[in-house]
């Protein structure tokens, strides 16, 4: 028999019950008691809903708070020295290692985040040092199971493999210079041999163990690593299905398939040229194959018949027995279910398959492949034959137009008219700054206030012209505010925008909505990605409205506010049938008008923000040139459309630019806000090695915690800075925008970067 499988499945409740409930106990409205309660409603409709929907190995140990990687980290004791010894309960500082703590004088800042592989999701990432004491705290994949067993469910409990724990994690301040993480593999072992022992004697008889670094290219280095860890955990372990997921294995399969693990899982949605390779190679072996068929990715209806076909070839090469048919990874990369969208016509509908529908997709393939001749499978496969073909009929009518602009550009188009030299002389002449200019990343915060007047609107409880007048209060407002704080370049605040790329989406040609499409992006910040389905386009200006009104308002220059063309693809759902390359290429097009048409407004400053450039960028080197090729063209392509008076700013939340770091400077941004807060001034270091030569802002503290940073502390900052790059071409800004911030913080730390700029201009004149 073929079975089926989930990997994991969202963990935020179809109704975000997990944000409410956690957001509520850090406010100190429900207690931790009630918060577990919660949390265990959400498990058990996960659990119970998977087990509906036929599917044979349902994952139990995912499920998180806040990161399962912060999870792994609590309970496996790798807790920084900071958060120890503060008085607080173990909950309270797996939250403080999430988003620092400064209450009843306990002041500690977060932990670092990083994007997990080539998602939108966040983890927090673990510190090692050659002190790293670990002892299993709390054993979750087993608490989980009991919890699902109680439930009358038998589960797959999931754990973070070794290596994949080691590797993502990073040296803490104290490690001695040189320190590897992974050298820490055999201080770590027992403990996961403890972990995996009680798992087995609790009856458990399948774990999967998560290592996606397998698909990275520094994977080829821990051959050994893999071997010994696998060696010593299989034989006190239940059955092992080691998985892979996001991309493929290459030449780590080799090794790979002589580990002493019952199972394997592989990418097929990213990686389906990896098939015949991966059969052929655990054919001769006793490895059961587990078939990532159904992406864990994207929003689209899985086509069956392409997908029978791929597990029919394994069920010929293995025998049914050693098959299974699961989602290609965590399903916690897609919204929860269908069912909640009211809005969506019955034709775009009938396109889409969330993470619970998703779940019966395996069901229904790996149910076919069995040779099962119940009624209800028959129709699910005839039904998506059928919802397949009319997505292929739509797919075929393209805008002939838009393609046509596309296929037309010239490389001319991607050059401002002169080098960044020439275009600074230029550009004082129309803003005039002081050095060490002081500027925000867009944002203000989004207050009550103005979630409930733009629901009123959504819902038509108030009028268009009502909101708008809304609006412009407060960007008013928010101009009022930089002039009274003092800061130099104003931006209008971003009141009238829900999200970042979904306000762009929502006035452009091609996209689709969802009304409770929720994607977790990092602990309770949830993100509702759009849907490009077809080709994009601008029906006219997005933005300049609001722009030109706060510009109208105040003598200081303006910064309009865009996102970029590769930040909207890749926080969208693309398309499956075009490549992104070309949905890119539209939305860059559609921009470049906008900033045109933005500067034609009278406005002097651009910001064209690209937060998401380095985490679309592929995880296997090879695939890197073609990527950033067509990322940083269709960038070009959104901001050289203007004079050169115009000054172009792009924005990172990210400071992992190492790898990407001559396409940065491709981008030829007169200014660039890079994310520095956390990380330490190595990173500018480089800026200075590789010769970075426009302007630049280092974030100087962390908008991602409610702390309020001291001014000496962002005056060290610019210490350091100026200590590495020329100030001439320093500005000063937060590390990204504020609009997750109150305004009370949010004043007191502007306030304070303001006296610290203040402070650098006259130290360094
Ligand atoms: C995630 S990057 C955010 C940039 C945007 N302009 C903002 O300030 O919110
Ligand atoms: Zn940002």
């Amino acid at each position: 028999m073929v079975s089926s499988s989930v990997l994991g499945f969202p963990r935020i409740g179809a109704d975000r019950e997990v944000k409410k409930a956690v957001e509520a106990y850090w406010a100190g409205k429900i207690s931790a008691d009630q918060l577990t309660e919660a949390a265990a409603g959400v498990k058990k409709t996960n659990w119970t809903s998977l087990k509906a929907k036929g599917v044979d190995y349902i994952p139990s140990g995912e499920f998180s708070l806040y990161d399962h990687v912060l999870d792994h980290s609590a309970a496996f004791n790798v807790i920084p020295k900071r958060y120890i010894g503060q008085g607080l309960s173990p909950l309270d500082v797996y939250f403080a290692m999430a988003r620092g703590r400064q209450a009843d004088g306990v002041d500690v800042p977060a932990s670092e985040m990083k994007k997990w592989f080539d998602s939108n999701y966040h983890f927090v990432v673990p510190e090692f040092s050659e002190e790293t004491d670990f002892k299993l705290l709390f054993n979750k994949p087993l608490e989980e199971y009991k919890e699902a067993q109680a439930l009358g469910i038998e589960t797959r409990p999931v754990v973070l493999g070794p290596v994949s724990f080691l590797h993502l994690g990073k040296a803490s301040k104290d490690a001695k210079p040189g320190f590897q993480p992974i050298s820490l593999l055999p201080k770590l072992l027992p403990v996961y041999k403890a972990l995996l022992t009680d798992l087995k004697s609790a009856g458990v008889e399948w774990v999967q163990v998560d290592e996606p670094v397998l698909v990275l290219d520094q994977a080829a280095n821990y051959e050994k690593e893999f071997t010994s860890a696998y060696g010593d955990l299989s034989p006190v372990a239940p059955k092992i299905l080691l998985t892979t997921y996001f991309g493929r294995l290459d030449t780590n399969l080799s090794y790979v398939v002589k580990l002493p693990v019952a199972g394997l899982h592989v990418d097929l949605d990213r990686a389906p040229g990896q098939l015949d390779e991966v059969v052929a190679a655990v054919k001769p072996t006793s490895i059961i194959l587990s078939l990532g068929l159904v992406s864990g990715r994207n929003v689209w209806k899985t086509d069956f018949q392409a997908a029978l076909k791929v597990g029919q070839k394994a069920v010929d090469a293995l025998g049914a027995d050693r098959v299974v048919i699961a989602t290609s990874s965590s399903l916690l990369h897609t919204p929860v279910t269908l069912q909640s969208e009211k809005k969506l016509t019955a034709e775009q509908k009938d396109w889409f398959s969330f993470a619970l529908e998703k779940s019966a997709e395996v069901s229904v393939i790996a149910k076919a492949l069995s040779g099962s001749q119940d009624a209800d499978v028959a129709q699910a496969i005839e039904a998506n034959r059928a919802s397949i073909a009319k997505r292929r009929d739509f797919e075929s009518s393209s805008d002939d137009a838009i393609r046509k602009r596309v296929a037309a550009i010239t490389p001319d188009m991607y050059e401002r008219k002169s080098p960044f030299a020439v275009r600074q002389e230029t550009q004082k002449k129309h803003i005039s700054l002081p050095k060490f200019p002081t500027t925000t990343i867009g944002s203000f915060p989004q207050t009550k206030e103005i979630r409930s007047h733009r629901a009123k609107f959504t819902k038509g409880e108030i009028t268009q012209e009502q909101y708008e007048d809304f609006i412009k209060k407060e960007i008013e407002s928010a101009v009022r505010f930089q002039e009274r704080i003092g800061l130099d370049l104003l931006v209008h605040g971003e009141p009238e925008r829900n999200d970042m790329v979904q306000y762009f989406g929502e006035q452009l040609n091609g996209f689709v909505f969802t009304q409770n499409g929720w994607v977790q992006s990092y602990g309770s910040r949830y993100v509702r990605p759009p849907i490009i389905v077809s080709d994009v386009s601008r029906s006219g200006p997005m933005t300049v409205k609001w722009s030109a009104y706060a510009q109208s308002v105040t003598k200081l220059p303006m910064k309009g506010m865009l996102t970029g063309p590769v930040t909207i693809l890749n926080w969208s759902f693309p398309r499956a049938d075009v490549p992104r390359e070309l949905q890119t290429r539209q939305l860059a097009l559609a921009l470049r008008d906008e900033v045109v048409d933005l500067e034609k407004a009278g406005i002097h400053a651009v910001q064209v923000d690209e937060p998401a450039l380095r985490e679309g960028l592929p995880l296997r080197r090879a695939d890197w040139d073609s990527y950033l090729t067509w990322a940083v063209e269709s960038f070009k392509l959104s901001t050289a459309g203007v004079s050169d008076a115009l000054q172009t700013h792009s924005h990172f939340c990210y400071s992992d630019f190492n790898d990407i770091f001559p396409s940065i400077q491709r981008l030829d941004a007169d200014v660039i806000s890079i994310e520095a807060s956390k990380s330490d001034m190595k990173l500018l270091e480089a800026f200075k090695q590789y010769g970075y030569s426009n302007s630049i802002g280092p974030g100087v503290y962390d908008v991602h915690s409610p702390r309020v940073p001291g001014d000496q502390e962002i005056r060290d900052r610019l210490k350091a800075m100026a200590g590495v790059l020329p100030d001439s071409l320093l500005f000063v800004n937060p590390d990204c925008g504020l609009k997750t911030r109150g305004w009370k913080e949010t004043e007191a730390s502007l306030a304070n970067l303001v006296s610290a700029a203040r402070w650098a201009r006259e130290n360094y004149a």
